[in-house]
């Protein structure tokens, strides 16, 4: 017995040694880091994800590194990041850990929703409830809610719309062009800008700024214009025009000046550039970012172009990041509160009573909580003007709400429940009645004929214009183009010849024509953060913009999101903040309290519209339906208001960011804009040179654009808003490639460095909206620079606009190069999925489909309608790039600063450089 015995105490111990975890986290690659501090100074950069890329490239796709005495271990190869990210073996459970910081966006009281739990049930039970908001269904539904606030968008735009009091998105520019008009007028009269300036110093140009006629000239407004599809390869140069967008006959028409800057960034935007523009024949069909704007030792070079925060400051400083986060743009529109904000955007009163969130919110899923407004039956408002089914007001709100009813005929403000509405009228969409503009259909048939004046306007810049360029066209071929009119026939089939996407002739235009009508500078950043707020809330919540303080709710979410993501990386910032800066901590908590009431009256507005009908499956029904996977009864308010804002986090940013880096990527690359914008006119949603509106496009128009689709692919991959997304923690010890992780380590898929590595794609750093084009396609849409016309992509990747994206595969048009790369210390080959914008798995994205949707339809209006130019003071791509932040999304700090400039005063300008001497 005792020999048995010991017998067995020997293979006991045997096989303890023969299967005990031995970690390998010694093994992994990654820098060196100090003593006790690690890393940590190497990523406190706000784009602390170009490090950790950097890191990728030089340690492969499984590395390590340190914050403190806390082990991270990056992963970015596309293997390796499926597993983990996956339900099989080797998966890892999404645990809070880094994302406890994001519930500073959710509630005031830092208790988890489903996007930050690690209670699998509370996860379950939401997502599934949540899951049939986003069916193809209801993205059908929310198409025509996205499309109008696109239109909005758009028509906030253009400089000879008058002001619309119900457009939310002209009020944004109105506000920032009270401000900024007399600066404007002052600035534009002089005669260079620094931005001339700053265009000569080579650290700041953009790749197109080394053709100086393809600067942006915000002063005079005079954009490349549209596609050029004739194949003008000379481009039509000259200093011709005069100027018709110019700020003096802007205000003596009384319209709105053009140029005029939004977001306190006047003094540096609106500068003249000279020059006038010749066509950039040779320019690159292919983008590609500068080399690393980082130095060897990690460190980003030329920053001083960046307003650098810490630099300066003592090390513990920089340690905690304690630069205000009102330094931001969010900060600075959360602490200067818009004068004029619409009534819907009536700042949330922290004192003004009800709607509180509950404050013993710990554990908001703890079964058996009471459910107290249950209890509370819903009561009607009283004003006796709603109508509208299932509309009822709280309680504590009727009075007020029937106010707002009466006034605005939306009886429940969600911004505040003080009612201080000051009637905005009831909606409009702002876009008017128009008819289609069936301009696709009369194009004129001598397109195929080059012009040989090489500034020819594109189709798309005449193309609504149909009936008078068919017959300039028919009439006289040379002299159209000469006058820069001439237009093709159907833009992008009919093209003979190669695929030069860069119509050569297209970035002329030297000069503003006569009538051009200028643009407009705007923080399209902020445009598109408030539209898809208000898309989000309307879809998905049935509630009406104007009952929603959407600048605030975006302010907030900003100014906390970037707060979350500096106690991401250093948990002790807090505290320092406390001690160091109580202003700005209090500006913070100001804010997340802010948005809590937001999140709590969107709450009491689904309560208050009882059960939802059957067969409703709207996300707000879905929601009011849920019960506690325990208990089984109705979540109570502090359970559910946080996930109100957990879905309301996960949905706006993301996809307005994502909006936003398609046009700086097209702003940034001129070529790619006008081949998107050839696209579009095919398919006659482009506007005429003479202001005609382009048809609205379908649902089924989204699916039918490969190019722009693989521009937006392309985008996704370069600049992918949720960069960082899909921190998990390892509970047990876990295989991650080759290496065995013990518990404890923070195991983190980097979408960011996954989609950038050299490991994983051929030549990363280069904008390739081709390399999602089936081999061999790709042919220029809209230019035929050079070679002649273009084909249309041979295999176009239509998807149906409704479902999610299944392209996380490898592109078509990727090489292989890529896939046999190695792929460094994760071991296994880059093969796979190596773009996942939504992340991969069981808890991917929810909301893939509308994202996506929403993405393209407001890409087809706006590019539909504008010409984008990246402002001179955004310093150009390359400090574009330096002052990437992480704030949950990626984004630009500071916003983003496009010239939008309506085609038809596109046309005009390349009209004008045609009229002047060089062309
Ligand atoms: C183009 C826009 C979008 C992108 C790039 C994007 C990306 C992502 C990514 C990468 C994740 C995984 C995050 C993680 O694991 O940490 C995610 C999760 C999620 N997204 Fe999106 N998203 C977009 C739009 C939306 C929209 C419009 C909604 C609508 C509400 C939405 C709702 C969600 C939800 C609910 C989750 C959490 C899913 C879960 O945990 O089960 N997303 N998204």
């Amino acid at each position: 017995m005792s020999s048995t015995w010991e017998e067995l105490c020997f293979y006991g111990q045997l096989a303890s040694m023969i299967f005990a975890p031995k970690y390998d986290l010694p093994r992994v690659p990654g820098p060196p880091g100090s003593f006790a501090l690690g890393n940590i100074t190497a990523v406190m950069r706000p784009d602390y994800h170009v490090q950790m890329l950097e890191w990728a490239n030089q340690y492969g796709g499984v590395y390590k590194f340190s914050l403190g005495f806390q082990w991270v271990v990056v992963v970015s190869d596309p293997r390796v990041a499926v597993q983990v990210l996956g339900r099989g073996p080797g998966s890892i459970p999404r645990k809070c850990v880094g994302y406890k910081f994001f519930d500073l966006a959710t509630n005031a009281e830092g208790a988890h929703s489903f996007f930050t739990t690690s209670d699998e049930a509370q996860w379950a039970a939401v997502r599934k409830a949540a899951a049939a908001g986003f069916s193809s269904a209801n993205v059908r539904k929310a198409f025509p809610i996205a499309l109008r606030h696109a239109r909005l968008v758009a028509s906030s735009l253009d400089p000879s719309a008058p002001p619309d009091p119900n457009n939310p998105y002209t009020a944004l520019l109105h506000h920032h062009n009270h401000h900024n008009h007399f600066n404007h007028h002052n600035h534009h009269h002089g005669s260079q800008s620094h931005h001339n300036q700053q265009g000569n110093n080579p650290t700041l140009q953009q790749p197109q700024s080394q053709s100086p006629q393809l600067q942006p000239r915000s002063g005079t407004a005079s954009p490349p214009a549209p596609a050029s599809t004739t194949g003008g390869s000379s481009g039509g140069g000259g200093s011709g025009g005069s100027g018709g967008g110019g700020p003096s006959s802007a205000s003596a028409d009384g319209r709105l000046p053009p140029n005029v800057a939004i977001g306190g960034v006047f003094e540096n935007s609106s500068s003249s550039s000279s020059g006038g523009g010749g066509g950039d024949a040779t320019a690159k069909p292919v983008a590609q970012l500068p080399p690393s704007a980082v130095t060897a030792e990690g460190r980003p070079s030329g920053r001083s172009a960046v307003p650098e925060r810490g630099l300066r400051r003592g090390f513990l400083s920089r340690l905690l990041y304690l630069g205000s986060p009102a330094t931001g743009r969010a900060a600075a529109r959360n602490s200067s509160p818009q004068p004029d904000s619409a009534a819907a955007d009536t700042p949330v009163g922290l004192d003004s009573g009800g709607g509180a969130p509950s404050a013993s919110a710990a554990e908001p899923w703890a079964p058996g909580e009471e459910d107290e407004e249950a209890a509370a039956p819903p009561r009607p408002c009283t004003c006796g003007n709603c109508g509208r089914d299932g509309l009822r007001a709280q309680p504590g709100a009727v009075a007020a709400a029937t106010d707002m009813c009466r006034a605005t005929s939306h009886p429940i403000p969600i911004g505040s429940d003080s009612g201080s509405d000051d009637g905005g009228g009831d909606r409009t969409d702002g876009g008017g009645d128009r008819t289609d503009g069936d301009a696709g259909s009369s194009d004129c048939d001598v397109g195929s004929v080059s012009c040989v004046g090489g500034a020819s306007a594109s189709g798309s810049a005449v193309t609504a214009a149909a009936t008078a360029a068919a017959a300039t066209c028919n009439g006289s071929v040379a002299s159209d183009c000469a006058a820069g009119v001439a237009r093709r026939a159907d833009g992008i089939s009919t093209s003979a010849g190669g695929g030069g996407a860069d119509g050569g002739g297209t970035e002329g235009g030297g000069g503003s024509a006569d009538g051009g009508g200028g643009g407009v500078l705007a923080d399209i950043q902020e445009h598109l953060e408030l539209s898809m707020l208000h898309v989000f809330v309307e879809a998905l919540f049935d509630i009406q913009p104007e009952d929603f303080p959407g600048r605030q709710v975006a302010a907030d979410m900003n100014l906390v999101l970037e707060e979350a993501n500096e106690r991401l990386k250093v948990p002790l910032r807090k505290v320092a903040m406390a001690l160091r800066q109580p202003m700005a901590q209090a500006r913070v908590r100001a804010a997340q309290l802010r948005l809590a009431k937001v999140y709590g009256n969107m709450y009491d507005t689904i309560r208050s519209r009882g059960p939802p009908a059957d067969g409703l499956t709207d996300l707000w029904a879905g929601l009011a339906r849920l019960r506690h996977p325990s208990s089984g009864s109705p979540l109570s308010r502090s359970q559910l208001v946080p996930e109100i804002g957990a879905l309301m986090m996960a949905g706006f940013d993301t996809s307005s960011h994502s909006v936003a880096w398609v046009l700086f990527a097209l702003a940034s690359w001129p070529e790619v804009q006008q081949r998107v914008r050839g696209e579009l006119e095919a398919r006659g949603l482009v506007a005429g040179a003479d202001g005609s509106p382009p048809r609205d496009p379908s649902l089924d128009d989204l699916s039918q654009l490969p190019y722009l689709n693989a521009v937006i692919d392309e985008t996704m991959r370069m600049f992918p808003v949720a960069a960082t997304a899909s921190v998990r923690e390892v509970t047990q010890p876990t295989r991650v490639g080759d290496y065995v992780i013990p518990p404890g380590v923070i195991v983190w898929p980097m979408l960011y460095a996954l989609h950038n590595s050299v490991h994983n794609w051929d030549r990363p750093e280069e904008f390739r909206p081709e390399r999602w084009l089936a081999a061999g396609g790709g042919g220029g849409a809209g230019g035929a620079g050079g070679g002649g016309g273009s084909s249309p992509p041979s295999t176009p990747r239509s998807r149906d606009a409704t479902a999610a994206v299944s392209e996380t595969e490898a592109p078509p048009g990727e090489t292989a190069a890529a896939a046999t790369a190695a792929s460094g210390g994760g071991g296994g080959g880059a093969g796979g999925k190596r773009f996942m914008p939504f992340s991969d798995g069981m808890k991917s994205c929810l909301g893939q489909a509308l994202g996506l949707m929403e993405v393209r339809t407001m890409l087809v209006v706006l590019l539909g309608r504008y010409v984008f130019q990246l402002d001179p003071s955004m310093g150009g791509l390359e400090a574009v790039r330096r002052n990437m932040i992480m704030s949950l999304t990626l984004k630009i700090k500071g916003g983003l600063r496009l010239l939008a400039t309506p085609l038809r005063a596109a046309a005009g300008a390349t009209a004008g450089a045609d009229g002047g001497i060089g062309g």
